[in-house]
């Protein structure tokens, strides 16, 4: 079984349908990129798995357990359990501005988790020496460029030891010369065999370190396939005029 399992996921608002029947699978260890136009519903895809949006219709299974069956959502202790399988990365960032960057790490597995403080500070210290920021741990996140406060936050996300991490287009907010670092990190996670789904507006990302690329458009999967395949010999001509590849 994939460890996450999406079928026929619908929703829509008002008159707007923004999910139209999507099913797709992720295997354990597979990085899956998700492109599409601006309004093609990848957002609300990603937001559905970690249940910050609810959905009208379809199932949600993750690791074999179902978040929605059927559009019967879980009780609210599984929801938990099931989400908390995943680390979510967001487009600006999130960050408590009050907190330190290492007391934005370690917030989360101290509240929810209970943990002792010395294990926090060992695994922080470890994932911000990951993330290579070992010298701002004591920084506001005021203090610090896009690239940075993006950094911290996938290392606050891995904080939780989650099994599956989402980015929601987690560069689009950063001056261009800021996206490398942040996309190097998430290489790393990549060939440390990190299952990760990436909502990207950016090819070079799904191109180059993507198992697999989903193209939607206005609320459905076109197609999806290896990043050779869609990059230079796209089945579908609405994937062919997105990424301009049309004659
Ligand atoms: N809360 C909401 N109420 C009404 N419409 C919404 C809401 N959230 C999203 N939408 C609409 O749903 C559609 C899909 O939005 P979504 O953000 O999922 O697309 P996207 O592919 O991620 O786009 P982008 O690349 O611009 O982020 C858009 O038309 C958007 O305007």
């Amino acid at each position: 079984m994939a460890l996450i399992e999406v079928t026929n996921l619908i929703k829509s608002y008002d008159r707007l349908d923004v999910l139209k029947q999507i099913s797709f699978t992720v295997e354990r260890n597979e990085v899956v990129a998700i492109i599409g136009p601006s309004g093609s519903g990848k957002s609300t895809l990603l937001r559905s798995l970690v249940h910050l949006e609810t959905i009208d219709n379809g199932t949600i299974t993750v690791d074999g357990s179902s978040l929605v069956k059927n559009g019967v959502y879980a009780k609210p202790k599984e929801i938990k359990e099931i989400t908390a399988k995943m680390g979510m990365v967001f487009q600006h960032f999130n960050l408590f501005p009050h907190l330190t960057v290492k007391q934005n790490l370690e917030l989360a597995p101290k509240l929810v988790r209970k943990e002792a403080s010395g294990d926090l500070e060992k695994r922080s210290s470890a994932l911000l020496e990951k993330v290579d920021l070992a010298d701002r741990a004591d920084a506001f996140p005021a203090k610090l460029s896009g690239g940075q406060k993006q950094r911290v936050a996938i290392a606050r996300a891995l904080m939780m030891n989650p099994e599956i991490l989402l980015f929601d287009e987690p560069t689009s907010a950063l001056d261009p010369e800021l996206t490398g670092e942040v996309l190097k990190v998430m290489k790393d996670l990549a060939d440390e065999q990190m299952t990760m789904v990436v909502v990207t507006h950016e090819m070079a990302f799904a191109k180059e370190v993507a198992d697999r690329v989903i193209f939607m458009d206005k609320g459905e999967i076109i197609e999806s396939d290896s990043p050779a395949q869609i990059f230079k010999n796209p089945k579908n001509e609405r994937t062919k005029a997105f990424l301009g590849l049309l004659e």
